[in-house]
């Protein structure tokens, strides 16, 4: 039972939350007096806060769907509203990324061979590094080939990424992954009436007991749920999100096994800017999980789609606000415009937390490399940190300006890094300094041997690109065209370099 006081500051901070509910048809976030009354209860008497929580957050079972029609009336482009609530930074001592590169990935495109899996985990266990900051990768379960790889990945023994999976919700399949010997699965949890009411075609009690039973039995059979809330940013956060998510706290304190929360952006409608309203507020959603729900940042996921060129953002936001996991597929492959890439998570995370902690970004590339030669999977040019593009500069006066110090026009050291130094690419727009570089670069020449801009052999070339350009060549010249000329100018000008 809660004592008196914190009876007190519930019904105030309650009496807030619904006048503030009621004017803006949306969530109370933080303010100053009530925010420290509530950290306070958090503090002293989490179990009672549970209970309070249990009080206050009650399903609110509609008989209509609530589908924001407000926020995403289909016939125009979605709506992202304010009501200037500012959640506080939340960042988790410790975060980390899990990936979906065989589940959300995999569902996008034609299945990877066992081999291919097998392959795609080793690199992601070496990414990863000895902190296994790559913590989990999940596993369909369905077909023989599916838990074939299972098996093989296990059988490598890596403690990270730990391999879970993701299953039809039902008795046999938990029994299926307690007898492969995994820890942990992910289940369906739709939360939006999109979902509940149109495809599910129940009421929001009807699902949430549905829900409610089928976890109970995942977790009678020793199994730890991954809860994955489809389409969160269009649901009831306060009327069905919350409500749902303390039972599913109490479940967690009545078996004793960690259930987590993955938050779906399945649409990719979330914005990470301050002030924006639930459901589509990234900070408010992980606010009202911590804060309100009272999930543990560690059983706390962001899980982002792309639709809106929000992913990687919207995952980093997740982090800032209190989710210690996003889960990420490599390259971003998954559904339509896909998921957070892994690989720009790595470099958040970097950018975060002041150093990569042991992760080996160079495997990146590698990985790069690999889906190019055995998946035939072309990064688009302009990809960041993969493509072809990613640091090559084509304008002379940037290749000017790399030239005389590779740092104005490189994002880091990516030679270091990606094993990718920086390079130019030539063309009627290169001049001087980006012939000279990427000679230098090309050669792998010492700086002391650094052809300039000015040298004879420079202008020469030049000579000829112009003329490339002028017989109306418009695309980029080749490796092996300008290593063929600068062959025929260093015999013409009786040097070698
Ligand atoms: C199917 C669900 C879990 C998902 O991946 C998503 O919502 O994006």
């Amino acid at each position: 039972m809660y004592t008196i006081m914190q009876a007190v500051i519930y019904a105030m901070i309650k009496k807030d939350y619904t006048t503030e509910r009621s004017r803006e048809g949306t969530a109370a976030l933080d303010d100053g007096k009530r925010s420290a009354a509530m950290r306070e209860v958090v503090m002293n008497k989490k179990t009672n806060l549970l209970q309070l929580e249990e009080h206050f957050y009650q399903l609110v079972d509609v008989e209509e769907p609530n589908v924001f029609h407000n926020l995403f009336p289909y016939s125009e482009i979605p709506k992202i509203a304010f009501n200037d609530r500012i959640v506080p930074h939340n960042m988790p001592e410790n975060i980390w990324i899990t990936d979906t590169t065989f589940r959300d990935g995999q569902q996008s495109r034609a299945p990877y061979t066992t081999e291919q899996i097998v392959t795609i985990y080793d690199y992601l266990h070496k990414l990863g590094g000895p902190k296994g900051l790559v913590r989990q990768s999940e596993f369909f379960l369905y077909s023989k080939k599916d838990r074939d790889a299972v098996y093989k990945c296990l059988e490598r023994g890596y403690k990270f990424p730990e391999v879970t999976s993701w299953i039809r919700a039902s008795k046999q399949d938990f029994q299926l992954v307690k007898d492969i010997g995994l820890r942990e699965t992910g289940i369906l949890v739709s939360c939006s009436d999109y979902h509940i009411f149109y495809k599910m075609k129940m009421t929001r009690r009807e699902v949430m007991n549905l829900y409610l039973s089928v976890i109970r039995e995942c977790l009678e059979t020793g199994i730890s749920p991954r809860c994955h809330l489809e389409d969160i940013t269009r649901s009831d956060i306060y009327g069905f999100v919350i409500p749902f998510c303390v039972e599913l706290m109490k479940l967690m304190d009545e078996y004793k096994i960690p259930i987590k929360i993955r938050a779906c952006d399945t649409m990719g409608y979330g914005v990470n800017f301050p002030g924006a309203v639930i459901p589509r507020s990234v900070p408010g959603i992980i606010y009202g999980l911590t804060t309100h729900a009272g999930v543990p940042s560690e059983l706390i996921e962001w899980h982002g789609h792309n639709d809106f060129y929000k992913a990687v953002n919207n995952s980093t936001t997740a982090w800032l606000y209190g989710a210690s996991g996003v889960n990420c597929s490599l390259f971003g492959i998954g559904e339509r415009t896909g998921n957070t890439p892994l690989e720009a998570m790595v470099f958040e995370y970097a950018q975060l937390k002041g150093t990569l902690d042991g992760m080996d970004t160079t495997v990146i590339t590698e990985l790069a490399e690999y889906f190019e030669k055995e998946l035939g999977y072309v990064q688009p040019s302009r990809t960041p940190f993969v493509g072809s593009n990613f640091n090559v500069t084509r304008a002379g006066i940037h290749a000017d300006g790399l030239l005389k110090n590779e740092e104005i026009y490189n994002i880091f050291d990516t030679g270091k890094f990606l094993n990718r130094p920086p390079l130019v690419s030539v063309s009627n727009t290169s001049g001087l300094a980006g012939i000279a570089h990427w000679i230098n670069s090309y050669y792998h020449l010492p700086k002391e041997k650094w052809v300039d801009k000015n040298s004879d052999l420079v202008k020469k070339i030049k000579v000829w690109v112009d003329a490339q350009y002028e017989d109306g060549r418009v695309t980029v010249l080749t490796d092996s065209e300008l290593v063929e000329e600068i062959g025929k100018c260093c015999k013409e000008l009786n040097i070698t370099i």
